[in-house]
């Protein structure tokens, strides 16, 4: 799925303008203007992120340092997102490592804070900017990489699918996972589908329905993360991971692009006939109120 945006921002101007309207990704760019790195080896750092870009292998790692549990705030948002717009206008970065500086845990998810008692315009911005989180690195240029070192529940859990790859620290005492049904909410339908592009429709089944949080080992059985490793080699892995992915030439990964956006449209469909047929079954169970 990634590969399918990432293709369609190239090739398809006119779904690009429709995901940037999706995402508002002016919204980011208006807050800091996006600034070139021009060192050998950089660090910019926001209050929430730290980003180190080594220009010699062209890989940038992207510590998120929000404390205590790096909780996805409309702020903490908006940081990742303009990091990610810098990173994605210099040409000379093309893989780039997101990790987390807090101990114990990768991302708690969407901020819950952020979501509840806030003024509707607040909350429209605050689902703005996951969703533009969301499409910058599903559809971002370079080859992304999570190097889950902590617990990684609901939006926690979507940042690190929205990667190209997903290692994770072979901790059982973290997990990883949607487990908003747990928490009596419904996960959004993009939620959903980014999980069934990563393990298949059966167990997203199971997972959203149930809410299940799974251990390392679990989440490797159903291909929720791809590798795990030591916890004190998460990072060390990601980065050599990066150079095996680098050097698959870019056009190659084009190809699969194009088979992955078929897929991708065809869900697209499917999922607006489905809100179409709800519209029209809500409205039909109002007028058999009324009357
Ligand atoms: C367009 C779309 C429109 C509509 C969509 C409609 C509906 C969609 C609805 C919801 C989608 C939600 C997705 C989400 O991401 S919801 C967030 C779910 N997150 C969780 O369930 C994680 C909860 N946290 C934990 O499990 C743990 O905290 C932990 C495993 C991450 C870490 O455990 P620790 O033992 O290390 O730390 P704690 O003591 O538990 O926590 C420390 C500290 O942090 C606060 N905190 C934890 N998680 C969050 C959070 N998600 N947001 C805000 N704050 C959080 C926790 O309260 C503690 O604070 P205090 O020290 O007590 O002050």
């Amino acid at each position: 799925m990634k590969m399918a945006l990432r293709a369609c921002l190239r090739t398809k101007p006119g779904l690009t303008a429709l995901l940037s309207q999706l995402s508002c990704s002016g919204h980011a760019a208006a807050r800091r203007a996006p600034a070139l790195v021009a060192q050998r080896s950089s660090s910019s750092t926001s209050q929430k992120i730290k980003v180190d870009f080594d220009q010699s292998s062209g890989v940038a790692v992207m510590h998120m340092q929000s404390p205590p549990v790096n909780s996805l705030s409309l702020e903490f948002l908006t940081d990742v997102c303009i990091a990610l717009e810098k990173l994605e206008m210099d040409k000379s970065c093309r893989g780039l490592v997101v990790t987390s500086s807090q101990p114990k845990v990768f991302s708690a998810g969407l901020d819950i804070l952020d979501m509840y008692g806030k003024s509707p315009e607040h909350c429209a911005e605050f689902w703005k900017a996951v969703q533009e989180m969301w499409l910058k690195f599903y559809g971002s240029n370079m080859i992304t990489i999570a190097a889950v070192n902590g617990s990684s529940p609901a939006g926690g859990c979507l940042l690190s699918m929205t990667c190209d790859y997903r290692i994770m620290a072979d901790n059982p005492r973290y997990s990883i996972g949607l487990n908003e049904t747990k928490l009596g909410i419904v996960a959004p339908f993009w939620f959903k589908d980014t999980m069934v592009n990563t393990v298949g429709h059966r167990a997203t089944e199971m997972a959203l329905q149930l809410g299940l949080l799974y251990s390392p080992a679990e989440a490797l059985k159903i291909g929720l993360v791809d590798q795990l490793v030591h916890e004190d080699q998460v990072l060390t892995t990601a980065t050599e991971t990066m150079t095996k992915w680098l050097a698959i030439p870019g056009i190659l990964n084009i190809s699969y692009t194009c088979h992955f956006f078929h897929l991708w449209c065809c869900n697209l469909v499917c999922t607006i006939c489905s809100c179409v047929c709800q519209v029209i079954a809500a409205k039909k169970i109002h007028l058999s109120q009324d009357f």
